[in-house]
């Protein structure tokens, strides 16, 4: 039985696809969409979102988690980073390879950040993922950044993977098994 109701506030319906599916059916966690496109202020990843998490719950009045989610390219000291969102939407996949051109080193490392608060004045409690990859010319189903992403020991980019595979090793389920590991424990 599900013993804990949380409202993940997110705009994006992949989002909450991928955390449902990740969490499966064993997770005490009861995850309930809250379709909002929250604002998101300047800063590093963490900042953004604890601010966009303390919004929610202000907003809410009740627990809630937030994901945001980065594309870091080590030769660009981590940019595009969190504002992957708008490079994706100007530039697209292939624009995004193609920021790399005069770089030798194609590394990058996909972030997901998840904000918990259970109550407005107990502060935000982070859960992050990494996972570190290659920028490759597209390949596969354009979704995000997912055809451009090749994760390091495999051949396939995020989006050539099925979805139960991506699941398995994505920089999400990383954070997310954190997540569930932290309810487990506190039982909170
Ligand atoms: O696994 C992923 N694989 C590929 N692309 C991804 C992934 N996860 C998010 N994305 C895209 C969506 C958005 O263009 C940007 C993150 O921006 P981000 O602000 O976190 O997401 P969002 O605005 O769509 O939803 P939200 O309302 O939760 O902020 O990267
Ligand atoms: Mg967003």
């Amino acid at each position: 039985m599900k013993q804990k109701a949380i409202a993940f506030v997110t705009s994006n319906a992949i989002k909450v696809e991928e955390v449902r599916a990740i969490l499966g059916n064993n997770s005490q966690l009861e995850i309930i969409n809250h379709k909002l496109d929250l604002p998101e202020l300047q800063g590093d990843m963490e900042e953004i979102c604890v601010k966009k998490c303390q919004e929610a719950a202000s907003l809410l009045k009740v627990p809630v988690m937030v994901e945001d989610t980065s594309l870091c390219y080590n030769a660009l000291k981590g940019l595009p980073g969190p504002y992957i969102k708008w490079f994706i939407y100007k530039i697209g996949p292939e624009g995004l390879y193609n920021l790399l051109k005069g770089w030798d080193d194609k590394s990058a490392k996909a972030i997901s950040t998840f904000g918990y608060c259970s109550d407005c004045d107990l502060g935000v409690r982070i859960f992050q993922g990494v996972v570190n990859g290659q920028i490759v010319p597209p390949r596969g189903p354009s979704d995000g950044f997912d055809s451009i992403f090749q994760p390091d020991g495999c051949s396939k980019t995020y989006s050539e993977l099925t979805k139960a595979e991506k699941y398995k090793i994505s920089h999400r389920s990383m954070a997310l098994r954190k997540f569930n590991e932290y309810f487990c424990r506190k039982n909170v």
